[in-house]
């Protein structure tokens, strides 16, 4: 059973601060009515790399203290700081995660010996398992096959969040590693990811638009190719909307109309203009309206 987790956002104050009620207003919305599979905490959506490290314990605490066992939870914990990384591996453990997750180090241009370190570094003292988090669009880090097959001889190593338009690689990933977890990271080309057989996908669109990525797996399943052509032409619609309105922030405006306070997102990121407010009622009306 393929599995569809959410990219969860945190919600924002206008001083930046964490608006913990927010937050948890996603992350339930995420499971009572998008009935995500699961959540990834920490990522490129959830703004991580624009935190401090309070703000990164404080949004993993909340998020499982929210989601409790009811989803499976990635806590991704990846760092420039190796030592932060290490720790924040320990910290989302001891509070219970059954997933690690790491982005590839980046913006130094590390060799491929450093970045396999940072990786066994970060699982050698912790009883977790982890995701290679891969998105070289925003790392400027492309792993090979090769690679990926010596970050895998550490047993703790479990899978990739492969967040990459490359499908030859993805192919060749695929079949190399059957027993390995893929998780699709462009919410843009789920179908031809199903196609080539990941295990599930993350992304930032989930947020809104889980039901119809659901159904577009479910179609896949059934063998109903047609169908699921649809669904993915649909959710791109929505897709090239959010992206065309700038799509962090007109994730968490569309959220509004939805309903859940999703607040703002942190500068630098852009702060809402009236223009953009009005770009995502337009999208909640064109795409997510339920009559
Ligand atoms: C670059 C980026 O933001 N990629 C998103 C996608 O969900 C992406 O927003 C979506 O496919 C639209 O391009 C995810 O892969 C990122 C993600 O899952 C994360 O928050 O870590």
């Amino acid at each position: 059973m393929k599995k569809l987790y959410s990219a969860l956002m945190t919600a924002f104050n206008d001083d930046g601060t964490v608006n913990e009620a927010g937050t948890r207003e996603m992350i339930r919305y995420n499971i009572d009515v998008n009935k995500v599979d699961g959540l990834y905490v920490g990522g490129s959506t959830g703004e991580n790399f624009n935190m401090s490290h309070e703000q990164k314990e404080q949004v993993f605490k909340i998020a499982i203290d929210e989601a409790k066992n009811d989803v499976d939870l990635i806590a991704q914990v990846g760092s420039l700081d190796l030592n932060e990384a290490k720790y924040l591996a320990k910290f989302v453990t001891d509070l219970g995660y059954p997933h690690i997750s790491a982005v590839t180090p980046f913006y130094y241009n590390y060799t491929f010996e450093q970045i396999k370190n940072y990786y066994n570094e970060i699982v050698k003292d912790v009883d977790n398992e982890l995701i290679i988090y891969s998105i070289p669009v925003l790392t400027g880090v492309s792993l090979s096959l090769d690679q990926f097959a010596e970050l895998f001889e550490n047993p703790k190593i479990i899978g990739i969040k492969y967040t990459n338009a490359d499908f030859f690689l993805l192919e060749r990933v695929r079949n190399r590693f059957p027993d390995k977890l893929i998780l699709s990271g462009f919410d843009e080309m789920l179908l031809p990811a199903l196609a080539l057989g990941v295990d599930g996908a993350i992304g930032s669109t989930y947020n809104l638009n889980a039901k119809r990525a659901k159904a577009e797996m479910n179609a896949f399943d059934a063998g109903d190719i047609d169908k699921a052509r649809q669904l993915q032409k649909d959710s791109n619609d929505l897709i090239s909307a959010l992206i065309a309105n700038d799509i962090y922030p007109s994730l968490k405006l569309v959220f509004k109309e939805l309903g859940v306070n999703a607040g703002v997102t942190k500068r630098p990121m852009a702060q809402p203009t009236p223009e953009m407010i009005a770009g995502a009622k337009k999208i909640y009306n064109d795409y997510l309206k339920e009559d």
